[in-house]
């Protein structure tokens, strides 16, 4: 049976697999088959949420960020308005689980029953769970980090596991046996080879610089800052419209386009958005402003990698809630490109790449990296060592547990 006739057939599904295997592109499918009155789209990070048109996890739950004692919380998801939302869900849909703190889920599971009043696990919510638990990890507070498979509701909170395994984004063979190597923490010294080989290599063509992938947040906006700074030209500022201006900080959050964008001609952009699949206009692809439309607004025009020319023009950006829109940003769908956070590349597809790992310090973080591109020709890895190569044990104690209870574990699915 594949996983959206499960889903079909209210059963709570977890569905996993390496980086690229569509779970991404499965969840949309899921979404749009099911109620939007009574589906709640989640995710554990902001961008994930607005690329499946929903919103974090945390802002559904409303318990703050759960570290409160189980009590607080309950009177937190009490309030009419949270309790009503808890209520009117049927199936509740969370992308990127792997960042999913383990208390923090059970807490969501104790909360359900009580404002439920049920004692089914989740309070009979239908749970669709979505993830790869070896890439990002949830952030640990003090001590060990808590996967959500560990928590205690997880063995009643899901009826079936399903691993994708047909991988989509790259098709080089070699490449996508070095990556299955990464992901469960194993760098041979074939791999090393290969990916110090590529330190040098020319990636960049028709004016689009590499996008370097940092492991340090602070690190990327110095790095677009910087970098807008020095191009000779007029700055073009692109202010978003919100629909809610009480939303503004909120859609901050949610959206992974900001507020206000400057541009000059130069400017090394990305789509943040599929706007043409079939033309290759997708979430992470990679182009360079060549000048501003007069006749139009002054908007930019982008060469993108394929060579296509596109003016790009403002595109909605909604955050939904239980079928309805909650608040619509218009913004150009661009963000800046000289850098971006490995933790923001999570889930993308990156055309043209450069990657830094020297100070990679969590599981999973090398690779997740180096699964955004699509090729080994298209990357360039300046600083490898084997030691960034990280895999959590108790995850892959959980995957070769999945494995052996093959009865719940089918593969492959589409
Ligand atoms: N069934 C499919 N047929 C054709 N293309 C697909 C299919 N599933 C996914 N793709 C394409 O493969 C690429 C990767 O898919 P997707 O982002 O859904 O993978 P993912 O498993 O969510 O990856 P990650 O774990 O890195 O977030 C995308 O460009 C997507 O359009």
């Amino acid at each position: 049976m594949k996983v959206l006739e499960m889903v079909k057939n209210g059963e709570s599904v977890f569905f996993t697999g390496s980086a690229g295997t569509g779970k991404s592109y499965l969840l949309k499918q899921i979404i749009s088959v099911l109620p939007p009155v009574s589906t709640f789209p989640t995710a554990s990070t902001g961008s994930a949420a607005c690329h499946i048109g929903g919103t974090t996890l945390h802002a559904f739950a409303g318990i703050g960020s759960g570290a409160a004692p189980l009590d607080q919380c309950l009177s937190l998801a009490s309030r009419p308005h949270k309790a009503a939302q808890w209520r009117k869900c049927r199936c509740l849909i969370i992308d990127e689980i792997s960042m999913v703190d383990a208390d923090y889920f059970d807490k969501l599971d104790a909360v359900a029953k009580s404002v439920r009043k049920s004692k089914k696990p989740f309070g009979g919510i239908q749970l669709v769970l979505c993830g790869d638990f070896l890439q990002l990890p949830p952030v640990a507070k003090e001590g060990e980090k808590k996967y959500c498979f560990q928590a205690k509701c997880w063995k009643w909170c899901v009826t079936r596991s399903v691993e994708l395994t047909e991988i989509y984004r790259q098709n080089d063979k070699q490449f996508i046996a070095l990556l299955q190597n990464i992901r469960i923490g194993r760098c041979p010294p074939a791999v090393t080879k290969l990916l110090q080989a590529t330190k040098h290599q020319p990636i960049e063509s028709g004016g689009i610089k590499a996008t370097r992938l940092y492991t340090h947040t602070a690190d990327v906006e110095a790095t677009n800052r910087k970098q807008l700074g020095v191009l000779k030209g007029e700055v073009h500022k692109f202010p978003a419209h919100d629909s809610d201006p009480g939303l503004s900080s909120q859609l901050d959050n949610l959206c992974p386009v900001t507020a206000s964008l400057q541009l000059k001609q130069g400017a090394q952009v990305m789509l943040a958005k599929n706007i043409d699949v079939s033309r290759g206009l997708v979430n992470g692809a990679r182009g360079v402003v060549i000048k501003f439309d007069t006749s139009n607004r002054g908007l930019p025009v982008v060469r993108f990698t394929s060579g296509l020319e596109m003016t790009v023009s403002p595109e909605k950006f909604l955050v939904k809630m239980g079928g309805g829109v909650m608040a619509v940003r218009r913004q150009l769908p661009l963000r800046l490109a000289w850098a971006i956070s490995v933790h923001k590349s999570q889930g993308m597809t990156l055309d043209c790449v450069e990657i830094s790992l020297g100070r990679a310090f969590e599981d999973g973080q090398a690779y997740v990296a180096l699964s955004r591109a699509r090729s080994l020709k298209t990357m360039r890895v300046t600083d490898f060592q084997p030691s960034c190569v990280r895999a959590h044990p108790q995850v892959l104690d959980f995957y070769r547990f999945l494995r052996r209870m093959r009865h719940n574990y089918i593969s492959p699915v589409s």
